[in-house]
């Protein structure tokens, strides 16, 4: 990526971030305007961490953290934003990871789900155009056959993409379809296949049960797809992402996270806890509605984002 490019993304993401780190800096400021570092502020340093949805684990840790090296010295906000993004940049680092598609696949098969309206369509209309541009044969199959509108939005993807899509009449099998579109697209050499599912409630069993039936059909198809399951995680849920993480990987083998809106939420801070919990790779992060709006997962821009710090 250009230069350019790089400094346009980084402030499409700070802006994006920017109600989840306006609240910690805020936050950040409010505690510590000149003042000696006691077990005071240290607690109010760790609320502000909970509070901004980093989880508590992530915010026990960082504050231990800070009172090692800083305990009863001055500190003032900067020096606390920055030990902020350092110290996340280190929680992130390891599960920053690209989806990689495996060229000797034909197709690399990618399943998506996730919880009704996380934004699935959307960010598979994002891929596809990702890995378009990059030279790659994309399909995209409407796997959401429960919701007509659904199959209608990804053929939008389709023209917008001009990826073709495969669907079926609305109440189609699921399970058949991505049957049918593996088969399509070893026959017609395809490199990536993208299969949308509709979007199910973790508490809702027996759409678990129907998703486990789809990774069945897939694997006869292919015995090694899907090669990836992608969990959609809408940022603005915060806190119900962790049951859906622990619930979608109970059913089917969640391989990668990607986590959209960031751009409308101030719980941005969800991920760190993501990351520290389940250490689930995070492949990329939505920012907006637009096809340029889903990008790779950057540890080290993301936390200075969220620290409310330039890249
Ligand atoms: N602001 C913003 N909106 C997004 C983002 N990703 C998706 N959306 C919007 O979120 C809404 C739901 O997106 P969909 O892609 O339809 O979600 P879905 O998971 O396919 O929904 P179901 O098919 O109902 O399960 C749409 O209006 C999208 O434009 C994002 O990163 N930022």
């Amino acid at each position: 990526m250009s230069e350019e490019g790089k400094r346009n993304w980084f402030a499409r993401l700070k802006d994006g971030l920017k109600r989840s780190s306006s609240k910690l800096t805020t936050g950040i400021a409010d505690i510590f305007t000149k003042r000696r570092l006691d077990d005071e502020a240290l607690e109010e340093f760790e609320d502000l961490l909970i509070t901004s949805d980093l989880g508590v684990a992530t915010a026990a840790k960082l504050s231990a953290e800070l009172a090692k090296t800083r305990f009863d010295k001055e500190v003032d906000s900067a020096e606390i934003q920055e030990f902020i993004a350092d110290e996340v940049a280190k929680i992130l680092e390891p599960v920053a990871k690209p989806l990689v598609i495996d060229p000797g696949k034909k197709p690399h098969v990618v399943l998506v789900v996730g919880v009704n309206g996380s934004g699935k369509t959307t960010t598979i209309g994002k891929l596809a155009k990702t890995y378009r541009d990059q030279g790659l044969k994309v399909m995209m199959a409407a796997g959401d056959t429960f919701r007509a509108a659904a199959v209608e939005q990804l053929k939008v993807w389709g023209e917008r993409t001009g990826c073709p899509v495969i669907a079926r009449d609305a109440g189609a099998d699921a399970a058949g379809l991505a049957f049918d579109a593996i088969d399509q697209a070893q026959r017609e050499g395809y490199d990536l296949l993208l299969i949308d599912t509709a979007g199910r409630l973790q508490n809702k069993a027996h759409l678990m049960d129907e998703l486990k039936k789809i990774v069945r059909v897939i694997h006869k198809r292919d015995e090694t797809a899907p090669h990836d399951t992608l969990l959609v995680l809408d940022a603005t849920t915060g806190q119900n992402a962790h049951s859906q993480v622990e619930v979608f990987s109970q059913a089917t083998d969640i391989t990668g996270l990607i986590v959209t809106k960031l751009d409308g939420t101030a719980k941005g801070g969800v991920v760190v806890a993501l990351a520290e919990k389940f250490a689930k790779p995070v492949h990329a992060i939505g920012v907006g509605e637009s096809a340029e709006d889903l990008r790779p997962f950057e540890a080290k821009s993301f936390a200075r984002s969220l620290a409310g710090l330039e890249d």
